[in-house]
């Protein structure tokens, strides 16, 4: 057998504060109009390409699971399990949430903006409790295992997501189900670290667009076992080089 396993994985449609250059990280915002757009067409995507999801994985943001609904919706697979877990929430962006990422650059020049948002291991400043945007006493989080996050780098996400991605995500694709992931650009990039095996100082080069399946052909290990794909290549090189640049405009 050449390819037991199939994953897919597709980060969130734009969001509304995507669309306004915020730094989002676990507020819960929803869908921007081309968001919902690019959910529909990751939906058609996965008709066209002949995949047919079995089970369905999403994030506690609502980003994420609008973004799981509509595609699943348009794909006719409306039907299938969902499991939600806070393990795949965005990465916390600490006091950055709810900061104009534009102002972030000017304000702190290119090497500290470029360090919060993609070095391996160096967290933006906490985010008080009393913030407003501080997910500190959301009701959604009670329970979770350790704290709810002030901050993290990405390799907390990757401390938090890849436990999960072993207990539960792997549980399904052996057995024979085909996965979609439905996630955020950061807890997808940490996902793909581990899968690709990039290291920790190349991660900080990739960039996930919005709304576009990127498919894995898995073997028994759970690993590659060629390249991933984009269901369009085209616009998902397009839509890397968009978030690359998010503050220079
Ligand atoms: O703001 C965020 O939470 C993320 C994803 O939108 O942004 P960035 O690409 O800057 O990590």
């Amino acid at each position: 057998m050449s390819s037991p396993y199939t994953l897919i994985l597709l980060r969130h449609g734009n969001s509304d504060w995507n669309q306004k250059n915020l730094f989002t990280g676990w507020v819960d915002v929803r869908l921007s109009e081309q968001g919902v757009a690019e959910a529909h067409r990751a939906g058609e995507l996965l008709n066209e390409s002949g995949l047919f999801p079995d089970v369905q994985y999403t994030s506690l943001l609502t980003r994420a699971i609008q973004t799981a609904n509509i595609t699943l919706d348009v794909a006719d697979r409306a039907w299938i399990p969902v499991k939600r877990t806070w393990r795949l929430n965005e990465r916390h962006y600490g006091d950055l949430q709810g900061k104009d990422k534009a102002q972030t650059l000017a304000e702190y020049g290119q090497e500290q903006f470029q360090t919060w948002r993609r070095s391996f291991d160096v967290p933006p400043p906490p985010i008080a409790d009393d913030n407003e945007y501080s997910q500190a006493n959301d009701p959604r989080y009670v329970g979770i295992d350790g704290d709810v996050p002030r901050t993290e780098c990405l390799k907390d996400v990757i401390d938090r997501m890849l436990p999960y991605w072993h207990s539960d995500i792997t549980g399904d694709l052996a057995e024979g189900k085909t996965v979609l992931v439905t996630a955020h650009g950061n807890s997808l990039r940490a996902l793909v670290k581990h899968l690709d095996g990039i290291s920790d100082d190349e991660i900080a080069s990739l960039n996930i667009p919005t709304g576009i399946p990127l498919v894995y052909k898995l073997d028994e290990n759970f690993m590659p076992i060629e390249p991933a794909e984009y269901l369009d290549p085209e616009a998902a090189a397009a839509g890397a080089a968009a978030v690359a640049s998010q503050g220079k405009k």
